[in-house]
């Protein structure tokens, strides 16, 4: 088991009311090593806010999570980065990578505070065997303006992967692809969840995205269902 929500509840208090606005209704989830999960669901039903959740980088009004038998509600904000920092790789709809630098100091950028060379050396040959696995190794010295969407998209996942992560978190990682850049990302995640044992949760509109999964869960007034085994 990596993670496990129990009982996650996440409200908004109206602005213009005194209602609550419940994103979130008592969501049980448990995420197992090797998983791949989709997330679907309309627009504004909360699936950026349950990975948020999942991820430590938003909080829910009560329930916990439970990462590698460690609760992350006794965890400081200190402790919660340190931790999403060993244990947590993201992916978004937009590659954020920096348009000064190239392909490969992009990859890399993680690693330029890092003191000791012999750390900073391993994860140079990491970040060009990634570039290889994703197929950008002829790229690396060209900055993200000389490159297509697709492959911006995919250097941010050879980003999110540098740190060796137990678990990439994507939200709507194809959403501003094309068709076949968008299949080509998804063929992707799913071979670094097969071939490297990391496990993968996705959000997504895309059902084309959510088959390769191997489990598919829809999200719909604050209440979670799995609806489908993809791929398994
Ligand atoms: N800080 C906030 N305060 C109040 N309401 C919020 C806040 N953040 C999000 N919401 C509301 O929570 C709901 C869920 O938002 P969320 O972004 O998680 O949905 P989503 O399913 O990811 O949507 P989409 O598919 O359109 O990206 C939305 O109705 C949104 O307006």
């Amino acid at each position: 088991m990596i993670v496990e929500l129990k009982n996650i509840t996440k409200y908004y208090q109206n602005a213009a009311s005194d209602k609550k606005r419940i994103i979130l209704d008592d969501i049980s989830l448990a995420i197992e090593k090797g998983d791949s999960i989709a997330i679907v669901g309309p627009s504004g039903s909360g699936k950026s806010t349950l990975l948020n959740v999942i991820s430590s980088l938003d909080t829910a009004n009560s329930g916990s999570i439970i990462f590698d038998g460690e609760d992350l509600s006794q965890k400081n904000e200190k402790e919660l980065a340190n931790f999403r920092n060993q244990n947590l790789g993201f992916v978004f709809q937009l590659h954020h990578l920096l348009p000064q630098l190239n392909l490969i100091e992009n990859v890399l950028l993680p690693f330029i505070p890092v003191k000791d060379k012999k750390k900073r050396q391993e994860a140079e040959k990491r970040a060009l065997e990634l570039l290889d696995f994703v197929g950008l190794l002829d790229l690396i010295l060209q900055r993200p303006g000389q490159m297509s969407g697709g492959e911006c998209q995919r250097a941010a996942l050879v980003r999110a992967l540098i740190h060796q992560p137990n678990l990439i978190l994507a939200d709507e990682p194809t959403g501003s692809l094309d068709k076949k850049a968008a299949n080509k990302l998804g063929d992707l995640l799913v071979r670094i969840n097969e071939k490297q044992g990391v496990s993968v949760v996705v959000v997504t509109h895309s059902m084309d995205l959510a088959k390769k999964m191997k489990k598919i869960y829809q999200l719909e007034d604050g209440r979670l269902k799995q609806i489908a085994i993809g791929n398994e």
